[in-house]
């Protein structure tokens, strides 16, 4: 391209760069006049900033693709709220966790984020008010539940509110060789992710859990013949060298967070609930449990059995199904199940991840 037409084309971009600063303020102007009349209601409107998500993915006629859109309108909405009140989140850390990544990808980059050492403490800032949201893992595609997200949702009075499937690339880095490895550290999730790998490239090498990624990045930053296995982000912040790349053993590998906050989330047009519940203990309670949905015509999209904590061998079933507890035919299906379950306890309806 010779000069003259990358000068040509580089002042049509500033013009659209003039339009789309106007129009961006423009936009955030009206948010912050939509805070004012909110009255101190919620800021966070999580079923309309997915119908705004929802609306520009359809009209998206490219070369942009619709994650890209969303990304960017994230980060639009994001700035817009912050004008209304600034929103703080606290989210499993360290800074650099996969968590703050999703907490990022949801609430973008205008919010406050807060790392938390723990999924009790995250849950303990948002229940105390601290903050606003609260953002944890829930489950993985490879290696299931995350049972302390689920025992606590089970406790806490606190809704969900949203959620976040976020694809986890994980990394092996060392100062040393691969051949030179002895140890790999790296959290339980993650050394789970990518068994396949290290029993095939690193069979000998001890696997020692730690507490966080960022822990392993950072053990493995000081120790010779030692690794972790841990995303990208943790590789530039402790300074330690990746050797290989996308190592997790199916490379749809993805996470599940969730959104939670005291705030009960409107309809959004697509909506998932979900919800704890408890058969008695007699043969045929479990299946009494799922007739209602059937009956009433209700999907369910999420089936696992976790441990009441109340009794030896007795269970609750935490349950994802379609729709809004709203909608007419869930809140018939729930109200049928109410009656059949000895505990029901919707933990929330929120928009379907966009
Ligand atoms: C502007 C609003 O407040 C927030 C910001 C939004 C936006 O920037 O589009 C959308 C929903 C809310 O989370 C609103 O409620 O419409």
């Amino acid at each position: 391209m010779s000069d003259d037409a990358l000068k040509q084309f580089r002042v049509q971009i500033d013009r659209i760069d003039d339009e789309l600063l106007r129009l961006f303020n423009q936009r955030a102007a009206l948010a912050q006049q939509i805070g004012h009349a909110k009255q101190g209601g919620a800021v966070l409107r999580p079923e309309r900033e997915a119908q705004v998500l929802r609306r520009l993915n359809e009209a998206n006629q490219g070369p942009l693709p619709n994650g890209s859109i969303s990304q960017l309108f994230t980060e639009v909405m994001s700035h817009c709220r912050a004008l209304e009140a600034p929103l703080s989140i606290a989210y499993l850390g360290p800074a650099g966790s996969f968590t703050e990544a999703a907490a990022l990808k949801r609430f973008g980059h205008a919010s406050v984020c807060v790392p938390c050492a723990s999924i009790d403490e995250v849950f303990r800032k948002v229940e105390s008010n601290e903050v606003r949201y609260g953002v944890v893992p829930v489950e993985n595609s490879t290696e299931g539940a995350v049972g302390r997200t689920l025992d606590l949702m089970l406790q806490s009075p606190l809704k969900l509110c949203g959620e976040v499937p976020l694809q986890v690339h994980q990394c092996l880095m060392s100062n040393s060789t691969l051949a030179e490895v002895r140890r790999v550290y790296s959290h339980p999730q993650s050394l789970g992710q990518c068994q396949g790998w290290l029993n095939a490239n690193l069979p000998h090498a001890e696997r020692i859990a730690v507490s966080s990624n960022s822990e392993a990045a950072r053990l493995a930053s000081q120790q010779a013949d030692s690794a972790a296995v841990a995303g990208k982000q943790a590789s530039e912040r402790f300074d330690v060298p990746l050797l290989v790349e996308n190592i997790e053993d199916d490379p749809r590998n993805t996470t599940r967070f969730l959104v939670i906050g005291d705030q009960q989330v409107s309809p959004s047009g697509c909506d998932k609930t979900s919800l704890v519940i408890s058969a008695a203990n007699r043969p045929g309670a479990v299946h009494d449990l799922l007739t209602p949905l059937a009956h009433h015509g209700v999907s369910m999209t999420k089936l696992e059995s976790r441990p009441a904590r109340s009794g030896l061998w007795e269970y609750v079933f935490f349950v994802d199904i379609e729709g809004h507890q709203q909608d007419t035919k869930v809140a018939a299906a729930l109200a049928e199940l109410g009656q059949v379950a000895s505990f029901v306890k919707v933990l929330g309806s929120y928009p379907v991840a966009v």
